[in-house]
C-alpha cells in the first residue's frame, strides 16, 4: 500500500519524521477540511459548543452527574481495588517464556549462587603463582566439569566462562600472555591476584532476594530469574477483559461505503489493552443489538467489559438502558473530559466491571486511558507510573469546564500539541508519543502539563505486547 509521501527507498525515515512533523501543530486552529467540532477548537470560538458536544458543561445542565477528570481515574483505582481485594485473585505459576508483562506475586530469590562456580572472565590461560608458566596440553571449555587443579608454575588454556581450575591465581587473557622457547607461558602485562576470575557467589548467594514481589517481569526479569535458576515465576493473573464492538455502521474490512465505516476500535483495543496488562479473550461485533449486548454482557465471566459506542443518548445507544434494566451499579456516569465525556463505569454482578468506551475513536482512547488504565494497573498489580509534567511548546486552547486531553509528540524539552486531535480522528494520537493533561480553561505554551504515555512510546514494558 503506498499513501501520499510514504516511499518504498532509503528516504523512508525521513519522510516518517517529516509527516509527523507536518502533524505538529503550529498555530492551535482548526484543522483543514474539519469542521469545528472534530479539531483543535478555534481560537476565539467558544468551547463546548463544538458540534455534537451540545451545550457546554456546567453545573446544571444536563451532565450534572459527570464527574471530574481526576476524581473518575480515582473511581476506577478505588473499584479495582475493592475487586482485587474482595477476588482475592489467587497467584499462578507461569512458564518464563509466558511471563513477559505480569508482576510478581512472589519475591525472587536466588536459587543457586552466581556465578554458581569460580569462573574465567576471559580466554586465556588459569595461571598458577608466579610465571613463567609450564601450560598444560590439554584445554578447559566452558560446561565441563571441574578440570585437575593446578600447581604453581603450571598454566592450562581457558575460555571465557570455563570453571576454573583449583589452584588458581590468576586468569591471563590471551592479549597479555606469550609462549616463548620451550612452550613456556611468559606474561607480558602486569597481572594482579584473582584478576579476570569471577568467583563462586560474586552476583549472589543462594537464597538472597533478587526482586521484590511487584516487580513487572520484563525481559531482563526473566532473563535474571533463568539465570537464578527459576523455570516458572509466581505472577498475579492478568484481568480477563472481553471487548463488545457496538454499531449496525461498522465493516471489517474494506472501504466505508454507503454510510457504513471501518471499526477502528475492534483492531486497536485489543493490542492497546494487553500493553496495559490484560488479557483479551474475546471481541465481538454486536451491531445495535440491545439484546444480543444484554445477552454478552451477562454471560461474560470477564473481569472487565469493554464496551464501545452506544454510551450517548441516541436512538440505538443501548449502554445505559441495559446497565439500568440489569441493575448495575453506575460508578462513573459521564466525565469532564475533552474528548470523550460520555464514557462510563459501571460495577455488575460480583466483582466484575463494565467501562463504556464513546464510539468516536479519540474519545475511546481517552476512556481507556481514563477509567480502562487505572483499573487494568491495579487489578494487574502493576506499579503506578510516576506522575510527570513537561512544558507545552504551544498554547492550547481548554475547555471552560472539562480536562482536555490532547496528543503531543515529545521535543527537547517539552511536548508540541499535534493537530487532528477532533473525537473523531485517530491521526494525531497515531503520530504521538503522549497525551497532555489540559486544565479547564486551557494551557499557555511554556505551561508545564501533566502527561500520560502511550505504552509504545515509554521505553517501559508497554513496548512489549504480550
Ligand atoms: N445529543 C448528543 N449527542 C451526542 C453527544 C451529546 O453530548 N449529546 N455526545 C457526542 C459525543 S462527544 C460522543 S463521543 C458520541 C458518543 O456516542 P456513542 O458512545 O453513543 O457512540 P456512537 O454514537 O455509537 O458513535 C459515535 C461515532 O463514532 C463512530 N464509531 C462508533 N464505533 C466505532 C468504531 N468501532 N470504529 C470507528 N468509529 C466508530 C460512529 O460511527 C459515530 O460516528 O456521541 C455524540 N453525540
Ligand atoms: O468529545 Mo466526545 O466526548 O467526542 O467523546
Amino acid at each position: 500500500m503506498t499513501s501520499p509521501g510514504t516511499r518504498a527507498d532509503g528516504e523512508a525515515d525521513d519522510l516518517d519524521v517529516e509527516e509527523a512533523l507536518a502533524l505538529v501543530r503550529k498555530n492551535p486552529g482548526t484543522p483543514r477540511g474539519e469542521s469545528g467540532h472534530a479539531g483543535a477548537p478555534t481560537p476565539g470560538t467558544p468551547q463546548g459548543h463544538h458540534g455534537t458536544h451540545g451545550t457546554p458543561h456546567h453545573p446544571g445542565d444536563s451532565h450534572h452527574r459527570a464527574t471530574a477528570w481526576p476524581e473518575a481515574r480515582a473511581a476506577a483505582e478505588r473499584a479495582a481495588r475493592a475487586a482485587a481485594r474482595a477476588a482475592r485473585r489467587a497467584p499462578f505459576s507461569v512458564p518464563l517464556d509466558a511471563a513477559l508483562g505480569l508482576t510478581l506475586a512472589a519475591p525472587l530469590a536466588a536459587l543457586t549462587d552466581l556465578p554458581s562456580f569460580d569462573t574465567s572472565a576471559m580466554d586465556g590461560w588459569a595461571v598458577a603463582g608466579p610465571g613463567p608458566w609450564s601450560v598444560r596440553d590439554e584445554g578447559v571449555l566452558a560446561g565441563h566439569t571441574e578440570p585437575a587443579p593446578l600447581t604453581d608454575g603450571e598454566a592450562v588454556r581457558i575460555a571465557t566462562g570455563a570453571r576454573v581450575p583449583p589452584g588458581t591465581t590468576v586468569v591471563l587473557r590471551t592479549e597479555h600472555g606469550r609462549t616463548g622457547e620451550r612452550g613456556r607461558l611468559h606474561a607480558t602485562h602486569e597481572v594482579v591476584h584473582g584478576q579476570d576470575i569471577r568467583p563462586r557467589g560474586q552476583e549472589c548467594r543462594r537464597g538472597d532476594q533478587l526482586l521484590p514481589v511487584g516487580t513487572l517481569a520484563t525481559p531482563a526479569v526473566i532473563g535474571l530469574a533463568a539465570a537464578a535458576g527459576y523455570d516458572t515465576l509466581t505472577a498475579v493473573p492478568r484481568p480477563r477483559v472481553d471487548v463488545l464492538v457496538l454499531g449496525d455502521e461498522l465493516l471489517t474490512e474494506g472501504l466505508p461505503h454507503d454510510g457504513l465505516i471501518r471499526d477502528a476500535l475492534g483492531p486497536m483495543l485489543p493490542p492497546w489493552l494487553r500493553a496495559l496488562g490484560a488479557d483479551v479473550r474475546t471481541v465481538r461485533r454486536i451491531g445495535d443489538d440491545a439484546k444480543a449486548l444484554r445477552r454478552a454482557v451477562t454471560t461474560s465471566d470477564a473481569d472487565l467489559i469493554v464496551t464501545t459506542g452506544g454510551t450517548a443518548a441516541g436512538p440505538v445507544d443501548h449502554v445505559h438502558p441495559i446497565l439500568d434494566r440489569i441493575g448495575a451499579e453506575l460508578l462513573v456516569d459521564g466525565v469532564r473530559a475533552r474528548p470523550g465525556h460520555p464514557m462510563l463505569l459501571a460495577r455488575l454482578k460480583g466483582d466484575q466491571h463494565l467501562v463504556g468506551l464513546p464510539g468516536n475513536p479519540l474519545a475511546a482512547v481517552s476512556g481507556l486511558l481514563t477509567l480502562a488504565e487505572p483499573l487494568l494497573r491495579i487489578l494487574a498489580a502493576r506499579p503506578a507510573p510516576e506522575p510527570y509534567t513537561l512544558p507545552l511548546r504551544d498554547a492550547v486552547q481548554g475547555h471552560p469546564y472539562d480536562t482536555r486531553l490532547v496528543p503531543v509528540v515529545l521535543r527537547g524539552e517539552g511536548v508540541v500539541p499535534l493537530r487532528y486531535n477532533g473525537p473523531a480522528m485517530l491521526r494525531g494520537i497515531a503520530a504521538a508519543d503522549a497525551l497532555a493533561v489540559v486544565p479547564p480553561g486551557g494551557a499557555r505554551s511554556g505551561q508545564e502539563a501533566e502527561l500520560l504515555d502511550l505504552p509504545w512510546a515509554t521505553g517501559g514494558i508497554g513496548v512489549c505486547f504480550t
